[in-house]
């Protein structure tokens, strides 16, 4: 998974939308969608025999089906009829003769869904809001009147009442408190209050007093935005983090920051690389996030910039917040803190404030030695988890995103990907089928009731101009009502790495008491992950996915021929199938309708399986490569088959490549970088990503001179590279675009559109 993360956005559509029913060649194909389905399933013509009405039958396992995870892609051929008339096509030029072909069953051979045997745990919770008022502390009045009116907050969250005056008193503090309960406040609010109240007043030219680092620059800009924008003009805040030019940030550097946000990577740069940085006068150290920026793998970065803060001021007021509290932040804590106040925010039952709400010094209980650490969740966040086969992940995404947004009223979504191009790819194939366009074709890939109303957003690491284009997608997007914080739904595609981006992702929603849901789809092979939560306490409800697809009979753009009008009837499995089956074969359609759509569809496939390859060992026995049926998967990017070149045998020849003795080596560091490639944090900034690119530029520059010297002129390498070459060369986990050999160019996704 490369740099993962990436995010759909949804914003609600009228729910009063008038359905409307398939037409033309659609209409046609959705017949030869039901007869097909008919066939397959000819005992369902009339009502469903006995055993087939139960839930189970929806997905029939197939006793002679072996298991999905034994199973490999033996490259079944597809029926393909002769092209008697030229299919339908697009309106973008792509318009080309394509043989009918019929859609492989969804619903035979998929493995069969276990009984989710979740064990039901209690999950550790925190009360949001406390009814105390920030008049209650003893503030600026300017500052206490700008939290009110221009940040529009009057009551203090618990983590602000509980922080706040501790921090005010000069303590160091180790904060922990769930994602959205309002910690940035909890330490801006003291920043700004003991910066103002300095005898000498500040100058911009003194340089920073307080420094901020944040896991990325989005959350910089956040930080920055909420917390220290307004309040006293000649307190000058600022953000370093990357995106921008070096020069202007030292143009700035040079005026003088005195709250200054930066990255850990950006200021490493920084402070290796310009002149006049300086940190003499910090009297705050803030590390935000800090489980975040230990997982993006900036301890090393930390630490060069404690100890440069350290070389030149020794007495400051140090804090550190998060939202999880892991080994390695207690670990941060140890170096970074001097005799904190632990502060931790757990509801009545566990008993960790006094009666009057103030902290407990050293009172929270940390995870022994060895167990795993229990993480606060909001208590309005309802969490479910649906086990979906492969083949139906993506008609199932589809119909959890048209439910949501179509028939529900103001939900707005995020979807998790494992990678940029997983992102690129759903995207436009959402756009291009889910949406309708202004003077769009009324038949082709589109779905006729798809609204103009229902819109897609795409943010990740891997985006060109990022800074640029994210905020000003962002502004664009509250400019028409929508605000991130507001996020009703997470759904995450695929599985996270860790229980802590787990929390990390659902905490997305249901921010500062609002409510909201959370999505998990796993396969029916990885339902054992959802024990893997319940050790940190994490409770999630399971969703059949019957139930997800149900949703398609509400929609009469899906009917197959043989329902007719019969709006009234309650949907049964064999009507499920069917409207699945057409909504698969829209995707499939589309991507098969051109040559370049198809190697898209494989391109994302295969950052798919890359990013499958890349799970930290100890979910290895859940998460684990071969345990994926390579037809199943290439159908959720709506290729009828698989690549011949992403077979098992391929997979096996990078194994033993990477069980080879000196490849031992690289293997951590590896590791290291595909957890960073793969967080939905990552900006594409971060050092390790830098670094890793400028060495590959620069191997690919000395492999072409090398070349050139030896061949006296200008060929490039020749080095074979197949596309999906799991198998060639030394394949690893990688951020998309960059391909393994070090001679090839860059392919991907940047800036490019789907064809
Ligand atoms: N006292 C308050 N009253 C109302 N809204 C608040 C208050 N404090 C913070 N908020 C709002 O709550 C939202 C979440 O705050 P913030 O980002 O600080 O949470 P967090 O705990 O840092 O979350 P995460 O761990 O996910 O970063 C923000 O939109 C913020 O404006």
């Amino acid at each position: 998974m490369a740099a993962v993360g990436g995010l759909l956005l949804h914003v609600p559509e009228s729910p009063t939308a008038a359905p409307r029913t398939l037409s033309g060649s659609r209409r046609a194909q959705a017949r030869r969608q039901a007869e097909a389905t008919k066939r397959k399933h000819p005992a369902s013509r009339e009502a469903p025999p006995a055993k087939r009405r139960s839930e189970a039958s929806f997905l029939p396992a197939e006793r002679a089906a072996a298991k999905e995870t034994q199973r490999t892609f033996k490259g079944k051929a597809q029926k393909t009829f002769s092209p008697k008339k030229p299919s339908v096509g697009v309106s973008d030029g792509t318009r080309e003769q394509k043989p009918c072909v019929r859609t492989s069953s969804l619903f035979k051979n998929n493995p069969e869904i276990p009984e989710l045997h979740r064990p039901v745990v209690k999950q550790v919770q925190e009360k949001v809001f406390t009814s105390d008022a920030f008049q209650e502390l003893d503030l600026h009045p300017h500052l206490i009147s700008t939290i009110n009116t221009v940040l529009n907050m009057t009551r203090m969250t618990s983590v602000q009442k509980q922080s706040i005056p501790v921090l005010l008193e000069g303590r160091d503090a180790l904060v922990r408190s769930q994602t959205g309960s309002g910690k940035t406040l909890a330490y801006c609010i003291p920043v700004v209050q003991s910066l103002q109240a300095m005898k000498s007043k500040i100058q911009r030219s003194d340089g920073p007093y307080a420094l901020v680092l944040v896991p990325t620059r989005e959350v910089s800009s956040l930080t920055f935005g909420m917390g220290f924008k307004q309040p006293f003009t000649w307190i000058v805040p600022g953000v370093l983090m990357g995106g921008e030019r070096r020069k202007s940030e030292k143009a700035r550097l040079r005026k003088g920051i005195n709250i200054l946000i930066s990255t850990p990577g950006r200021l490493v740069d920084h402070i290796k690389s310009t002149k006049n940085i300086h940190f003499r006068r910090i009297q705050w150290l803030i590390l935000d996030e800090a489980d975040r920026i230990l997982d993006l793998g900036f301890e090393k970065d930390i630490t060069v910039i404690l100890n440069a803060i350290n070389a030149e001021c020794q007495k400051r007021q140090n804090v550190l917040l998060s939202a999880t509290l892991t080994e390695g932040v207690t670990r941060l804590a140890d170096i970074s803190l001097l005799n904190p106040v632990r502060i931790s925010v757990l509801d009545q039952h566990h008993g960790q404030s006094d009666p009057k709400g103030r902290a407990v010094p050293e009172a929270s209980p940390l995870p022994a030695a060895g167990e795993p650490d229990s993480f606060a969740i909001p208590e309005s966040l309802d969490q479910h988890v649906t086990l979906v086969p492969s083949k139906l992940r993506l008609v199932s995404l589809a119909a959890f995103i048209l439910q949501q947004c179509k028939f529900e009223k103001d939900q707005k979504m995020i979807v998790f990907f494992s990678s940029c191009e997983l992102v690129e790819f759903h995207y436009h194939l959402f756009v291009q089928t889910l949406l309708s366009r202004p003077g769009a074709p009324a038949s082709g890939q589109l779905l006729p009731s798809a609204s103009t109303r229902l819109k897609f957003l795409r943010l990740h690491g891997n985006m060109e101009q990022e800074v640029t284009i994210f905020f000003s997608v962002l502004k664009d997007v509250a400019a028409r009502g929508l605000d991130l914080p507001q996020v009703t739904w997470i759904v995450q595609y695929n599985a996270p790495s860790s229980p802590a981006e787990y929390i990390h992702r659902i905490g997305r929603t249901a921010r500062i008491g609002c409510r909201g849901s959370s999505l998990l789809i796993l396969a029916p092979s990885e339902a054992e992950y959802v024990n893997s939560l319940a050790s940190h306490k994490i409770n999630v409800s399971e969703i059949k996915v019957e139930d997800i697809l149900s949703v398609l009979t509400r929609d009469d753009c899906f009917k197959g021929s043989r329902w007719g009008s019969q709006k009234s009837r309650a949907a049964g499995p064999q009507e499920i199938r069917e409207r699945a089956t057409v909504l698969q074969t829209v995707f499939e359609d589309y991507v098969h309708s051109s040559e370049r759509r198809v190697s898209w569809a494989k391109k994302a496939l295969q950052a798919f399986i890359r990013a499958y390859a890349t799970y930290p060992r100890d979910l290895k026995h859940i998460f684990h490569v071969r345990s994926l049926h390579l037809g199943h998967v290439a159908k959720s990017f709506g290729l009828r088959d698989a690549p011949q070149n992403l077979s098992v045998t391929a997979l096996k020849r990078r194994q033993a490549n990477l069980n080879r003795a000196d490849l031992h080596k690289k293997t951590r560091s590896k590791h290291r970088l595909a957890e960073i490639l793969r967080s939905e944090y990552s900006s594409g900034m971060e050092a390790g990503v830098a670094k890793v690119k400028k060495q590959k530029q620069t191997r690919r520059a000395r492999h072409r001179k090398t070349q050139k010297d030896l061949l006296g002129d200008n060929r490039t390498c020749q080095k074979s590279f197949r596309f999906g070459g799991l198998g060639g060369g030394s394949w690893r986990p990688q951020r998309p675009g960059l391909m393994s050999c070090p001679c090839q160019d860059l392919v991907g996704s940047n800036g490019a559109t789907f064809p």
